[in-house]
């Protein structure tokens, strides 16, 4: 399903000769991505992940390898692309560009506990000061100016109780950009869709996360946020586990403690991120793409949770040490 490009042993061996990484010996499709063709490779210098991408272009996809190589040189676990032997790390293969990135061990952990969440939150907050001083800027092209333009569009599908309470949001959203908080919080190069199923583990030792294709510029409280709105819930109902956020947010204070402004935002950042899924799932389930051959994720998921993290209490962020 998820092989839109093929790429045969044949199509392999002559490529891989621009790597210092031996001849190929095997090459097999990865069934589970939605965006791009991904391959298991082996060389004669091991197991590595080959990408077609079938969407980003040439000229968009050095923000996200860039980032994961500039990551990588800084022991922030994520994989490293691999260059070609003059240094390019974006190649064409069968008129896709492609990558090579090492393979990260173990599986994705569908059921995490506080030990996995304390891992996740010490090393995205390790990953959050790695990235500062990232040379290449891009906005998360998810955020504020892409709600304001898909909000609109997606409403005519919601019936009244629900419209309402999606421009509630948008205004509360509009607002509190606006406000004199907003602008304290430390931001800079972010992952910005850590779900679980973009992290890997062996047993509870966290080995890295993938998928950067939706990275970029964004407050560091924005990336907790998505990331504890997935980690940190039961699935079923969209509400915090306590013993998980506790442990994700104990984690990532330790690396990079929180200030003051982002206290009092935390709630609110809840929101915001509950917000961008929720607009993104409805305008993927309304408005699917020609020919998109996938189940689209279900929106009511984020309303749950939106309606929740307006509702309801967070526990909030650990104060100054
Ligand atoms: N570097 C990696 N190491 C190990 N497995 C990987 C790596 N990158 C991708 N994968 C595997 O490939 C699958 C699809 O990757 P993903 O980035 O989610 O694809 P897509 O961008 O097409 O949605 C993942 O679920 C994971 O199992
Ligand atoms: N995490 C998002 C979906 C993003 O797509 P991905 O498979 O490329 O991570 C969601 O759950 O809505």
């Amino acid at each position: 399903m998820a092989v839109f490009t093929p790429v045969s042993l044949d199509d392999l061996s002559g490529w891989i000769t621009q790597f210092s990484l031996g001849k190929a010996l095997a090459v097999k499709g990865i069934s589970s991505g939605i965006e791009n063709s991904n391959f298991f490779i082996t060389t004669e210098s091991g197991e590595y992940v080959l990408t077609l991408f079938e969407k980003l272009s040439f000229e968009q996809l050095p923000f996200y390898l860039e980032l994961m190589r500039h990551l990588a040189q800084r022991n922030v676990l994520v994989p490293a692309p691999i260059p070609n032997r003059s240094g390019s790390i974006i190649n064409a293969l069968n008129g896709k560009p492609a990558s090579i990135v090492t393979k990260l061990e173990g599986a994705y952990q569908p059921k995490p506990e506080p030990v996995h969440c304390a891992e996740v939150g010490a090393m995205l907050a390790k990953m959050h000061l790695a990235a500062q001083d990232f040379g290449i800027r891009q906005p998360n092209l998810r955020g504020l100016p892409w709600w304001r333009e898909t909000a609109p569009v997606v409403l005519p599908y919601l019936d009244a109780g629900t419209q309402q309470m999606l421009r509630a949001e948008m205004q509360f959203q509009e607002d509190f950009a606006a406000s004199e908080i907003y602008p304290q919080l430390p931001n800079g190069p972010v992952h910005a869709d850590l779900f679980r199923d973009n992290a890997m583990f062996v047993g509870t030792r966290l080995t890295g996360f993938f998928d950067f294709y939706f990275a970029g510029c964004d407050t560091w409280l924005f990336d907790l946020a998505v990331t504890v709105n997935d980690w940190c819930i039961d699935l079923a109902t969209g509400a915090l586990d306590v013993a998980r956020v506790q442990a994700m947010l104990d984690a990532y204070h330790a690396v990079r403690p929180f200030g003051a402004a982002e206290q009092q935002a935390w709630s609110a950042m809840l929101r915001a991120a509950a917000l961008r899924f929720w607009l993104s799932r409805l305008y993927d389930f309304y408005l699917p793409r020609a020919a998109e051959m996938l189940t689209p994720h279900d929106p009511t998921h984020f309303e749950r949770i939106l309606r929740l993290r307006v509702n309801g209490a967070v526990p909030p962020l650990p104060g100054p040490n």
